[in-house]
């Protein structure tokens, strides 16, 4: 009896390491680095990818994972953008899913809060082969970096061009006022731009901050549209050109 209770001991204890090992323990943004950046091969942004996957099959990871990321790819294709703006450049997993995709010109801006985190990003994403003409990473707020985005974008003053597509994965509290600060600023443009909200929880899309933008965007027709909801990802698009009866 004594045999079948430490067997059974056991049992639980490895279920429990398992589980911490491959999603319920704390995020490691040296580790994930220093993973990626010794076992892929540099230059090749595939393979940067697939070692970001290949960690994130034993240790816990932030970054969408390859079923959003091909959510993300699609997107990206639809859209075609040449200006793109992320909130939340973790590691640059999805940095390099999107840059991957951008046409000649196109250029992303990335934007972390935390100043480690930005700065082993930033390798990663020159790892698998970007230059700095390519993309920028800000390690600020998103609150902070919005109202100076247009001299990084290199946007003119005034309306008339902007962003065609903004990401944001960062704090979902933090969707819709940064929503409206990009409205404010009028960095997204108004013949269209896509925005792409990752929600990580199941049924978190009417909860919490993302409910409350979905809540926004449902309130004006006029201006935008539920493209899709999939992958933990909703894409939602914004267009000023179109009527905007009643508002
Ligand atoms: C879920 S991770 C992003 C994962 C990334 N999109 C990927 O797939 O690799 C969220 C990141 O947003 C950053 N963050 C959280 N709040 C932020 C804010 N208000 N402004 C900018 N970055 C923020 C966090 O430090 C974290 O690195």
């Amino acid at each position: 009896r004594c045999r079948v209770k430490v067997a059974a001991l056991g049992r639980v204890a490895l279920r429990l390491l398992l589980r911490r090992g491959a999603g319920g323990g704390r995020v490691c943004v040296r580790s994930t680095h220093s993973f990626v950046f010794s076992q892929c091969t540099h230059g090749k942004a595939h393979s940067v990818l697939s070692t970001f996957d290949l960690y994130a099959d034993t240790h816990p990871s932030l970054c969408i994972g390859p079923q959003t990321g091909e959510a993300l790819d699609e997107a990206v294709a639809r859209a075609r953008p040449s200006r793109v703006l992320e909130l939340g450049t973790h590691c640059g997993y999805s940095s390099v899913r999107m840059l991957r995709l951008l046409p000649p010109g196109g250029r992303l801006v990335t934007v972390e809060l935390d100043p480690l985190t930005a700065e082993l990003g930033e390798e990663l994403i020159l790892v698998a082969g970007f230059k700095h003409h390519q993309f920028q990473v800000l390690t600020s707020s998103s609150a902070e970096a919005i109202p100076a985005l247009r001299s990084s974008l290199e946007l003119d003053p005034g309306p008339g061009e902007g962003l065609d597509l903004v990401l944001m994965d960062h704090d979902p509290e933090r969707y819709l006022p940064d929503l409206l600060a990009l409205e404010r600023e009028e960095l997204l443009c108004p013949s269209g731009c896509s925005v792409l909200l990752i929600h990580r929880n199941q049924g978190a899309g009417e909860r919490g901050g993302l409910g409350g933008l979905l809540a926004h965007v449902r309130a004006r027709p006029g201006r935008y549209s539920v493209e899709s909801e999939r992958s933990a990802m909703t894409e939602i698009v914004y267009r000023k050109e179109r009527s905007t009866k009643g508002e």
